[in-house]
């Protein structure tokens, strides 16, 4: 279809904030495009989650440890708890027994011992316990075998956490680690950051859903399952809109859609390009965007839109499902995570790896190159490029452990030399 509407022309379409760095393309660079994405996003809004729902939420406050643990001086092993210098001197007697959750109940005595178990009260009177591997009970006395003695198998009072301390700082995601320490400081109910909604709008006249019958010159929706996953695993609550095709109106509705689902980012997938059917900048604008930038020094992902709808950001993505897929972690997980409050949200998730083969010098993107990663004899990360770096590859990324990043405008890097790398996760 011909296209018969001119574009309007963007706010900050071509001119962008003098502040910003550019590369040699005068294309906006990669970190201070992410700063932008993330200089308004804040906490949308606080709710309770009960435990054993709040996997993968964010606290929205610092949690305080309700209680001490442990609460008492317990014993880390099986054995006998006593005085070390009374079992140096001789047998000591046996007088008693402490479980945990049952406490022997009263000091011990020069001379007395007690048997206790893993997680038991340690009497008062007590430094020490004897593994019962290295003890002779007999006849309600005890001796230490020969060579061995007792030790200080003694977790303190507090070992873990006190009460009133805050434990888990504001922000963080609650994993196992996380769940389980908020539970052991007696919490039952959660004050987490609400979930951000995200709609997926998919754009293309070629698209088709899995499972349908495509015709001769349409392919299957692909990046949308990969960005719903990213924004999930980033605490996101994914509105899936489906696929609309290459019209403004049809787009403006998809708009519309994502607006009536009060989703707080639009992601747009496709159409964000310079071609005639490219429509998503326009029909974003018609619908009241203000765009903040489009079109950035990165390798795949140099169409990328952001801007604000009233309350909701606007990521419109590139359609090339690598690019898709590369921007999605490098900018909308941020923005997820900022938006419930992370104050981590756009750290630096690179790490140091050296080179698997020689790379030519770089132009003026940066460049996210799909690598296998491995480690070598040394113990080095070595990450190889995979041969082909088109951005429609999907089963080269699929067979890449890592992202490795060249600057804009580095010279050639050799085998052997120190690179950066960017995880990706299964
Ligand atoms: N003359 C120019 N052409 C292009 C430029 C440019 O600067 N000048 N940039 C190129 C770059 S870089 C990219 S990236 C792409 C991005 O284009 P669009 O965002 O407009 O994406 P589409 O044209 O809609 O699609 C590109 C490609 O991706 C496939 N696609 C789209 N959506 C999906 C989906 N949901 N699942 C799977 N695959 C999808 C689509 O079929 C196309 O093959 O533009 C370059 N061109
Ligand atoms: O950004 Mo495009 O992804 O280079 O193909």
């Amino acid at each position: 279809m011909p296209l018969t509407l001119p574009s309007p022309r963007l706010r900050g379409e071509g001119e962008q904030a003098p502040r910003d760095s550019m590369t040699q393309n005068n294309l906006l660079s990669v970190d201070d495009a992410l700063a932008r994405v993330l200089r308004d996003a804040r906490l949308l809004g606080v709710e309770d989650a009960a435990l054993a729902a709040a996997r993968g939420r964010t606290l929205a406050g610092d949690l305080v440890a309700r209680r001490t643990q442990p609460p008492v001086d317990v014993s880390a092993m099986d054995g006998y708890a006593l005085r070390a210098a009374d079992l140096a001197r001789g047998p000591v007697t046996l007088v008693g027994e402490s479980a945990a959750g049952h406490g022997y109940g009263a000091a011990l005595a020069p001379g007395e011992a007690v048997r206790i178990f893993t997680g038991a009260p340690v009497p008062v009177g007590a430094d020490a316990i004897l593994l019962q591997e290295d003890a002779d009970a007999a006849e309600g006395l005890l001796r230490a075998r020969p060579g061995a003695s007792a030790g200080a198998h003694i977790r303190t009072a507090g070992l873990d956490f006190h009460e009133g301390r805050a434990a888990i700082a504001a922000g963080r995601r609650l994993g196992p680690a996380e769940l389980a320490l908020a539970a052991a400081m007696n919490h039952a109910i959660l004050s987490v950051a609400r979930r951000p909604r995200v709609a997926l709008i998919a754009s293309g006249d070629e698209l088709v859903p899995p499972g349908a019958e495509p015709g001769p010159s349409q392919i299957i929706s692909s990046n949308n399952f990969a960005v719903a996953a990213i924004a999930e695993s980033a605490g996101a609550e994914v509105i899936d809109l489906g696929i609309f095709r290459d019209d403004l109106a049809e787009l403006e509705r998809a708009i519309g859609l994502a607006r009536d689902a009060q989703a707080d980012v639009i992601v747009t997938l496709g159409g964000a390009s310079v071609g005639d059917r490219d429509l998503l900048r326009p029909a974003l604008a018609r619908q009241g965007m203000t765009l903040d930038f489009w079109k950035i020094a990165m390798r795949p992902g140099k169409p990328l839109i952001s801007g604000r709808l009233g309350p909701a950001h606007i990521l419109g993505l590139p359609g090339n499902p690598v690019a898709s897929i590369v921007c999605a972690l490098v900018f909308l997980a941020p923005l997820i995570r900022a938006l419930q409050g992370d104050p981590d949200a756009g750290k630096d998730q690179t790490e140091r790896a050296i080179a698997g083969a020689d790379l030519p010098a770089n132009k003026g993107r940066r460049d996210y190159m799909r690598a296998q990663l491995v480690t070598d004899a040394e113990g080095r990360l070595i990450a190889t490029p995979q041969p082909m770096q088109d951005s429609s590859l999907l089963t080269e990324l699929a067979q890449s452990q890592a992202l490795l990043i060249r600057e804009p405008g580095e010279p050639p890097l050799p085998a052997g030399a120190p690179c950066r790398i960017w995880r990706l996760q299964g």
